[in-house]
């Protein structure tokens, strides 16, 4: 077995990652960006130091499972090792580094926060190498050929169960499978160009030149990074001329589809992200839309202000902080598209969001589907007649998805609606996000 010599940097700047965490109850990206000791990594093992801290929060309660399921009853683990644990078992089971690697990398590890533990951890990780890896592949087969259980997704996903569940009433069998198997992917690395200001083309060349290693992506105006360790530093992003996001926030920004010229209310902007995209669309079929935007988080809606100064499109887009609910500030302002980017569970970002299918409370569900329900009921009175209303989620819930749109259609605002279409995204390895669109009579 190697010794603590031998233990690799990537691990060890993951475990002071995963501490830092537990300690101040941050978000593992925000963490990763800000600890001092990353920057110190060459980029091979800034790599791995973040798919194993992004990967174990991901997949932590079922991690927690394995582990205990190896503990004595009733044994208590200090919540260092149990972080080192974690790491170590996330790595045996979903990486793949060679099993005797992963577990004596992963006592080592443990040896370095509470030496007389390691004897545990070493018991403990062969056991996850012996059964667990093999009780891993049997799930994986059975989500490949179809005949799963929730336990399936569960381990090849790192879910709870009752997301499993949610998935499969959703998604159909077919869907949540591929859910699960995705969840403890890392998030694809894609950019959208700013195309009110680049073509696609100027875009990738830009990108070229800062050493990203770009490919065309499937999308009209997405892009496919090779090194998105090379992004931040270029100043691309600051600049908006690209902005990092998912194939499936840029899908939705083409279905919604807003015209050159046209007038477009958003609810739910947030920093501005699809504002751009939205933009982005209708120059490059003509010329920019006149976009009046709005956000509870007056923070959030200054931010999205600075953004849209950043990328050139001030001019086109009036930032409102106001609440969703009622819109007060429009007035009886009408739209020929009102889009509600609505704030939702994100049980369709799990690679990008690794904090939420463990902090989410399935009882938080309710509320936010009251929520969306109000901001949906309150942008539809802005729709101008023959006009059309968005509203999409990065949710897989029904609850927050098909059951909503019922419960609107069933409702005296959404009487006045006609249903054109709904989408569920499913681009191999994206985000999953649901939008519907509905035109006023
Ligand atoms: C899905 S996020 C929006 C993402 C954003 N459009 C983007 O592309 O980056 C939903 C947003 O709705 C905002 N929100 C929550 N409650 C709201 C309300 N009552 N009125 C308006 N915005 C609200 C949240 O602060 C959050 O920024």
């Amino acid at each position: 077995m190697a010794g603590q010599a031998g233990l690799a940097p990537a691990r060890r700047v993951a475990l002071g990652v995963t501490s830092e965490r537990r300690r101040r109850d941050a978000r593992a990206r925000d963490l990763l960006r800000a600890y001092a000791a990353m920057g110190a990594l060459d980029e091979r093992d800034r790599a791995l130091a973040s798919r194993l801290v992004l990967g174990s929060v991901a997949a932590e309660g079922e991690l927690d499972r394995v582990i205990d399921s190896h503990l004595r009853r009733g044994a208590k683990l200090e919540p260092r090792v149990r972080d080192a644990l974690r790491l170590a078992v996330f790595e045996v089971l979903y990486l793949d580094t060679p099993d005797s690697v992963a577990a004596s990398q992963g006592v080592e590890l443990v040896r370095t926060v509470a030496p007389r533990a390691a004897g545990l951890a070493n018991a403990v990780l062969r056991r996850v190498a012996g059964e667990d890896v093999a009780r891993l592949a049997a799930s994986r087969e059975a989500l490949a050929c179809g005949r799963f259980s929730v336990y399936d997704m569960a381990h090849v996903g790192g879910l709870p169960i009752w997301l499993c569940e949610a998935a499969l009433g959703a998604l159909g069998r077919e869907g949540a499978a591929s859910y699960a198997e995705d969840a403890l992917a890392p998030a694809l690395p894609t950019v959208a160009a700013n195309r009110c200001r680049h073509s696609e083309a100027e875009a990738v060349s830009l990108l070229r030149e800062a050493g990203c290693d770009p490919a065309a992506g499937v999308l009209p105006g997405s892009i496919l990074l090779g090194r998105m360790a090379r992004l931040a530093p270029s100043g691309l992003v600051d600049a908006v001329d690209v902005l990092p996001c998912d194939y499936a926030a840029q899908e939705v920004a083409l279905l919604a589809r807003p015209r050159p010229g046209s007038r477009v209310l958003e609810v739910g902007q947030g920093r501005g992200t699809k504002t751009v995209l939205l933009e982005s669309v209708a120059c490059a079929a003509g010329g920019p839309c006149e976009v009046t935007a709005v956000e509870v988080d007056a923070a959030k809606s200054a931010a999205a202000a600075r953004r849209m100064e950043k990328a050139g499109l001030a001019e086109h887009v009036r930032c409102v902080a106001d609440d969703g609910r009622t819109l007060d500030a429009l007035g009886d302002d009408l739209f020929d598209l009102a889009f509600v980017d609505a704030p939702c569970t994100g049980t369709g970002t799990l690679s990008r969001h690794p904090e939420i299918a463990w902090s989410l409370a399935e009882s938080s569900v309710a509320g936010l589907s009251r929520l969306q329900l109000e901001m949906l009921t309150a942008a539809s009175a802005h729709a101008r007649r023959g006009g059309r209303l968005v509203y999409s989620t990065c949710s897989i819930l029904a609850e927050e998805d098909e059951r909503l749109v019922e419960a609107f259609l069933s409702s005296p605002s959404g009487a006045r609606y006609e249903l054109v279409g709904t989408h569920r995204t499913a681009i191999p390895g994206a985000d999953r996000h649901f939008c519907v669109t509905f035109r006023r009579r």
